[in-house]
């Protein structure tokens, strides 16, 4: 699946950015400054995407939304987690609904 490949090879490009050390990418100053930096950034974003989607110029939400795709993948690149260790998490939920997984989740937290 194409969107996947852009992903996947999104993540990798911003994994090789932990040893770049040119001074020139902004992946790599975010990384450098750590996950709380990576987390508000994505915070930021997040809450970008929110108002666009509430508004009405759908190439901005677009634009918002590739920001939050971005900033997420820092951050789990920030803690060490591959998009795949993700994308497994995804794949276990296919199949039930998500108000199975909702009754799961709150069986589990009892
Ligand atoms: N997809 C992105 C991407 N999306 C958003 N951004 C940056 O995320 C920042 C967030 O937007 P803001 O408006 O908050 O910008 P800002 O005020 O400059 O940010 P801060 O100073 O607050 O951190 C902007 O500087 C955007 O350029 C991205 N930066 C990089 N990438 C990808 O990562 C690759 C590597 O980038 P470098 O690490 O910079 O080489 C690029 O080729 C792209 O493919």
């Amino acid at each position: 699946m194409s969107e996947v490949n852009t992903l996947e090879r999104l993540a990798a490009l911003i994994r090789s950015r932990r040893s770049d050390t040119s001074g020139k990418s902004y992946t790599s100053q975010l990384l450098t400054a750590g996950t709380e930096r990576c987390a508000k950034k994505f915070g930021e974003e997040a809450v970008e995407a929110v108002i666009a989607a509430m508004g009405t110029d759908t190439a901005a939400l677009k634009a918002e939304a590739a920001d939050v795709l971005y900033h997420l993948l820092v951050l789990l690149e920030s803690r060490d987690v591959s998009l795949d260790e993700v994308l497994k998490v995804l794949d276990g939920r296919m199949g039930t609904s998500g108000l199975e997984e909702k009754a799961s989740r709150t069986k589990g937290a009892s």
